[in-house]
């Protein structure tokens, strides 16, 4: 299902911090948001997902506006939001956790939230022999998986993650977009704010530059990973090892910029 922003404005009561934004996903691909700390991509997750309201612009989804929609009305309409403190409710164990993602579903069949639960574990196998233990004695990556795998059990059309990689031990990364590669094949629409801009130029079809509430550039990753521009600030020399752990296209695309 496609997503499409349109001018949108957003902020915290009077503080605006989302100036008219243009985001489009299309349906069944991978869209990345990357930028500087406080360039507003929790905030435009947040709107998107009905958690905070919009002043300006519109949403849509397959072309619906759902402008306005809260969070429960945007979950059924197709979209579900994994935030990025991977909120779960830790006195419930990891399978009470996925019971309850699958809420507004809760009138269908059970076969089929069986289904869905399936099809989330087999995503994330690391999950299966652990669904009994308590969410905090999970690892970070582990807890990661279990929010996208709730996530997953409302059968959104549209997924929005915010931060899927922060705390993550590189392999993990790794692991977590070669899940969100595999939701994306399989036909899902997903967007991800992402701090790692290396893991998020290896799996995503196009990537959206945020900086102070604007879109300041975007295009097809292939294409906007070459561009000097982007090497210099999110793939070049100003980054850590510690922030650029994924193996992949993005790297080589930071080298060839070496050689510029
Ligand atoms: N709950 C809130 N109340 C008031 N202001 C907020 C709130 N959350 C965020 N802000 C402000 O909104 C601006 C954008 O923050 P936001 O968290 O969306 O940025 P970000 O791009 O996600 O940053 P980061 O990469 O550091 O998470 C910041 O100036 C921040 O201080």
């Amino acid at each position: 299902m496609s997503l499409e922003v349109r001018g949108l404005s957003a902020g915290y009561g009077r503080l605006s911090v989302l100036h008219g934004l243009d985001l489009e996903a299309a349906d069944g691909r991978l869209v990345a948001v990357i930028g500087a700390n406080g360039a507003g991509k929790t905030t435009l997750l947040r709107a998107l997902s009905g958690l905070i309201p919009v002043s300006g612009g519109s949403v849509t989804l397959a072309g619906v506006d759902v402008t306005g929609y809260g969070p429960e009305r945007l979950a059924r309409e197709g979209l579900a939001h994994v935030p990025e403190n991977r909120l779960v409710f830790p006195s419930l164990t990891v399978e009470d956790n996925l019971r309850l993602g699958a809420y507004t579903r809760r009138r269908e069949p059970a076969a089929e939230r069986r289904r869905v639960r399936d099809r989330a574990l087999a995503l994330f196998p690391r999950l299966e022999p652990r669904l009994q233990q308590a969410p905090g004695t999970l690892s970070g990556g582990e807890q990661q998986m279990l929010a996208i795998a709730r996530g997953l059990m409302a059968r959104p059309r549209v997924l929005v993650l915010d931060e899927p990689s922060v705390g993550l031990a590189p392999r993990l990364v790794g692991e977590i977009f070669a899940a969100l590669g595999r939701l994306r094949d399989d036909g899902l629409t997903l967007v991800a704010v992402e701090q790692n801009a290396r893991a998020a130029f290896a799996v995503a079809d196009h990537v959206y530059v945020m900086d102070r509430g604007r879109v300041v550039l975007h295009g097809d990753a292939a294409t906007l990973a070459s561009d000097p521009r982007v090497t210099a600030a999110f793939l070049g020399g100003g980054f850590s090892e510690a922030t650029s752990p994924v193996e992949g296209p993005a790297p080589d695309a930071a080298e060839e910029a070496g050689h510029r």
